[in-house]
Formats: C-alpha cells, sequence, structure tokens
C-alpha cells in the first residue's frame, strides 16, 4: 500500500463512538462535512456545506452580545444573536469561541489524519474484541476524497473493518481509489427516477445511478440503502424501480429500507433553515413488509432498517 498521507487535512462535524449501527460490531462514525445533495427529509443538515457552521441555541443563550463584539465583519444582529447574516459569514468561529453560554456553537473543524486515528487508536481494543472497526458518514465522505483516501488507507494499516455510507457521487479516478479500500459500503440509491430525484434533493440522479454500476465492478461488499420518504418513493412502483436496477448490480449483498425519521428536524432552525418536510409521518409498517416482499421476489435479500 502507498504511503499514508497523516497530514492531510479534512473537516470533520462529529466522531460517535460506540456504534453498532452502520457495519458489524462496535464502531467509531466519522462524520465528514460537505454533500452534493440537499435531501429534503436529510438528518444531518449541518452535513451539507463544505465550511464550518454555526448552531444557535436560543434556550441557552444569555443575551451578553459577546458574539456581536466578537464577529469581524458585524455578521450577527445585536438584537438577535440568532439572526446571523450566513452568507456575508466567513466561518472564521470568533462568535462561538467568545460564547460564554454554549450558545452559539461550532459545527466542523480542520482536522488532520493523525489527529482523527489519535481518535480512533482509543478504541481500537472493541474493534478488534467486537470485530467493529469505523465508518465513514457525512455528508459525502466522497467529497473530500484525498481526506478520505488517507484515512481509510491508515485504518487499513491497522487491520479495522472500513466502511462508508455515500450516495456514490464523485469521479471514476476517485471511485477506482476509495471504493476498495472498504470492506463494506452503504450505498444509498434514493430513487430511479431522475426528475423525481432533482425535486427532492437539488440533483438528478443519471451520475449516481451510472456510478452505482461502475462501483459495484470494484467494492468488496454492497449494502444498497433506501430511505423511504413519504410523497418522494413510499409506493410500490418507485421500490419495485429500484430493487430491479439493484438486480443488474454485482456484489450486492442486501438491501436495506431505512424507514423515515423526522430526528434532524430541530436542527434546521438552530442552523436559520426551513425543514423542507414537515408534518410528514414515518411510513407503516404493513408497507414496509410489502416491500420488503417485492425486494425479495426479484433475489435481493432485504432488511427493514439500518
Ligand atoms: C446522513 S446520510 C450520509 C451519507 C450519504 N450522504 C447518504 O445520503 O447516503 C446517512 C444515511 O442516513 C439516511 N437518512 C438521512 N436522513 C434520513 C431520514 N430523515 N430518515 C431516514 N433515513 C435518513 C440516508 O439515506 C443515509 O442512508
Ligand atoms: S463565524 Fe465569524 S464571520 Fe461568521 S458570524 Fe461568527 S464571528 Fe461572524
Ligand atoms: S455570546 Fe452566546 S450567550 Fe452571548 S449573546 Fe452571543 S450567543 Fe448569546
Ligand atoms: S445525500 Fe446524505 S448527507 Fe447529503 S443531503 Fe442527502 S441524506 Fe443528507
Amino acid at each position: 500500500m502507498a504511503a499514508i498521507d497523516s497530514e492531510q487535512t479534512g473537516t470533520v462535524f462529529n466522531i460517535q463512538k460506540f456504534s453498532l449501527h452502520d457495519g458489524p460490531g462496535i464502531r467509531t462514525i466519522v462524520f465528514l462535512k460537505g454533500c452534493y445533495l440537499a435531501c429534503k427529509w436529510c438528518s444531518n443538515p449541518e452535513s451539507q456545506k463544505t465550511e464550518p457552521e454555526m448552531f444557535y441555541h436560543e434556550r441557552n443563550c444569555i443575551h451578553c452580545g459577546r458574539c456581536v463584539a466578537a464577529c469581524p465583519i458585524g455578521a450577527i444582529d445585536p438584537k438577535r444573536p440568532g439572526l446571523i447574516d450566513r452568507e456575508a459569514c466567513t466561518h472564521c468561529g470568533a462568535c462561538a469561541q467568545a460564547c460564554p453560554a454554549g450558545a452559539m456553537v461550532q459545527s466542523g473543524t480542520k482536522m488532520t489524519v493523525a489527529q482523527v486515528m489519535d481518535e480512533l487508536r482509543k478504541d481500537e481494543t472493541h474493534y478488534r474484541r467486537s470485530g467493529g472497526g469505523i465508518t465513514l458518514s457525512g455528508g459525502e465522505a466522497l467529497a473530500q476524497p484525498d481526506f478520505t483516501e488517507a484515512l481509510l488507507k491508515a485504518c487499513k494499516a491497522r487491520g479495522w473493518h472500513t466502511a462508508m455510507e455515500s450516495t456514490g457521487i464523485a469521479s471514476l479516478k476517485v471511485l477506482e481509489r476509495v471504493i476498495p479500500l472498504l470492506d463494506l459500503l452503504l450505498l444509498d440509491i434514493k430513487t430511479f427516477y431522475s426528475a423525481r430525484h432533482e425535486e427532492f434533493t437539488g440533483h438528478p440522479n443519471e451520475v449516481i445511478l451510472r456510478n452505482a454500476l461502475a462501483i459495484s465492478e470494484l467494492a468488496k461488499n454492497i449494502a444498497v440503502r433506501v430511505p423511504v420518504i413519504p410523497t418522494f418513493n413510499d409506493d410500490e412502483q418507485s421500490i419495485r424501480a429500484i430493487a430491479t436496477f439493484v438486480t443488474h448490480m454485482k456484489n450486492v449483498s442486501r438491501l436495506h429500507l431505512l424507514p423515515y425519521h423526522n430526528y434532524g428536524q430541530n436542527k434546521y432552525s438552530l442552523l436559520g433553515r426551513q425543514y423542507g418536510l414537515i408534518g410528514i409521518k414515518p411510513p407503516e409498517d404493513g408497507r414496509l413488509q410489502k416491500y420488503k416482499t417485492i425486494v425479495e421476489s426479484l433475489g435481493i435479500a432485504c432488511v427493514i432498517g439500518g
């Protein structure tokens, strides 16, 4: 394996330890910032922009004005600190550093591969004992290809199991560098229909579908994941179309149906944004069972949930 670039830098917004999801055993999930899509239901809205962003927790705010004084460009409203001119904001982080109350909190920080590895190594015994490892998530880890490649190489050099949650959006060159470093790829296919994809995620899906076929030649083990989102793809035709597409892919061990949840909804207001799917309820269990039967009828193992 080529030399590992431990000084490669990426923007990370969370390192979540002791996860029992997103791969086998006990895992650490490394969440990277930046995404090509903006799915209306996304539970990690803070992942979508590449740069660090500010969460404003109104209930913690003591209205001391320190963030306003610290901001070098006057982007924070003196009367309502939650009103940040997010277009003008340069992501310098001075407001969060000045806040004494944990009301202004920065999401996203630059880290080197060496710094992330220092964190991951603390749980190495758990990975070894449980057959676990690390999972890259986001955002889209492929949007930071050099960092992702260097981090995966560092993990493989220690013999850890590696996984990545992804939409597979990247150039073929990037895919060829990154995908072979994974023991498991959790690959989202959100819908087969491009116009519907564009309406709900901001982008069409031709590249995603084309890449999925290319990836399936490169990957050791793919678990396809379909977030089942009412008003978007929560119908038999949509699920059958995805599953039929998956029959043309190689190295797929199973397809997961992920029921919609609204766990990330409150984060939208903390970021000064509108949630795109207000009032939508998770799909009913009976419908999910029906979709599972459809997927299995095409010869694909199917699991409801992560
Ligand atoms: C946050 S995404 C990050 C990885 C990558 N961007 C993707 O979409 O595959 C991780 C997983 O969460 C799922 N997800 C995001 N928001 C969800 C929601 N509101 N309900 C159910 N699943 C959701 C995605 O479909 C994906 O499988
Ligand atoms: S991150 Fe910097 S530029 Fe943006 S609001 Fe805070 S202090 Fe102002
Ligand atoms: S520094 Fe923190 S507590 Fe003070 S006004 Fe700003 S957000 Fe509120
Ligand atoms: S692709 Fe993933 S991270 Fe990006 S917006 Fe959609 S669910 Fe969120």
